[in-house]
């Protein structure tokens, strides 16, 4: 059980918010029932998801990749679930072991459930992940909020996406409130979905639920996943045309500038915010 005081932060990277837990030996017990009440917004701190800050020595999932990376981005929703990666989380993460003077300004690597992602943090600045490549299955999904349905694009960024581009971002209703509808057959883990207009040539606006959130306001694997789509429906593969393609992505907080490369890597640019700093009271993480 945990009885001594426990520091937390909280950040946002794009208004996607998280509790930033450090806690380097991984001494600290974190069920999902803890996690959950953490990131409640009327009884916990409040965010979208949990990043705990953890030495990769230290966590049996990230042993193997302390060689790589010091430090292991033990990734949770705001119910409690695991997920693979999350983008804009690795940014926050980032920004907040350079705030701590855990790490300096420049390249590091930061281990996660998806794989060793390189970070680039530029001097006053902002973010540029290397988020790997997307996985495109063919099998075509469909989507359903408020009695609508959209025929979706299944991307994997490491954690699971479906696509669908829309006529209008209200179609997509009450997201956080009305979970929406998607195949259980294709994501027996759940899905993140994401609802996309056009703004312009290589320029998109999107909505996203979040598997183990509801609706967002921002979500870094979601833009990645959305750009490649759009590239995809407008004929643009940089495998093919040896070139790289960059979209803009626009979301209710803020905007994510995304690069593909013709090896695949998809590069994420964006900011990562601390807001503030403080000491958890022990209740909120006994079971
Ligand atoms: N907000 C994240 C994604 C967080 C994980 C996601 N909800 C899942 O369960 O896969 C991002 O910025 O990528």
């Amino acid at each position: 059980m945990n009885t001594s005081p426990i520091a937390f932060l909280k950040g946002h990277g794009t208004e996607n918010d998280f509790v930033i837990v450090p806690d380097p030996d991984n001494a600290l017990d974190l069920p999902a029932s803890a996690v959950a009440r953490l990131c409640d917004r009327r009884a916990g701190i409040g965010g979208d998801g949990l990043l705990h800050v953890v030495r990769s020595a230290a966590h049996p999932e990230a042993k193997a990749m302390a060689g790589e990376a010091e430090w292991f981005m033990d990734y949770r929703n705001g119910d409690g679930s695991i997920a693979e990666m999350c983008g804009n989380g690795v940014r926050v993460f980032a920004g907040y072991l350079e705030r701590a003077g855990l790490v300096e300004e420049g390249d590091l690597a930061v281990a996660t459930r998806g794989g060793i992602k390189k970070v680039h943090i530029a001097k006053g600045g902002e973010i540029t992940v290397s988020m790997g490549r997307a996985l495109l299955p063919e099998a075509g999904v469909t989507v359903s909020v408020d009695g609508r349905s959209w025929p979706a694009r299944n991307v994997n960024m490491g954690n699971p996406h479906a696509v669908a581009f829309v006529a209008d971002l209200e179609h997509a209703g009450e997201l956080r409130s009305v979970p929406p509808f998607s195949p259980a057959e294709v994501y027996p883990d759940g899905v993140n979905i994401e609802f996309v207009v056009d703004r312009g040539p290589a320029h998109v606006a999107m909505r996203v639920h979040e598997r183990g959130a509801g609706e967002t306001r921002s979500c870094g694997t979601g833009a990645c996943a959305v750009a490649v789509a759009a590239a995809r429906r407008d004929g643009v593969d940089p495998a093919v045309t040896g070139t790289p393609a960059t979209y803009t992505v626009d979301l209710p907080g803020g905007t994510l500038v995304i690069t593909e490369y013709p090896d695949g890597e998809i590069e994420m640019t964006g900011p990562a915010v601390i807001v503030a700093e403080g000491v958890i009271d022990p209740s909120l993480l006994t079971v």
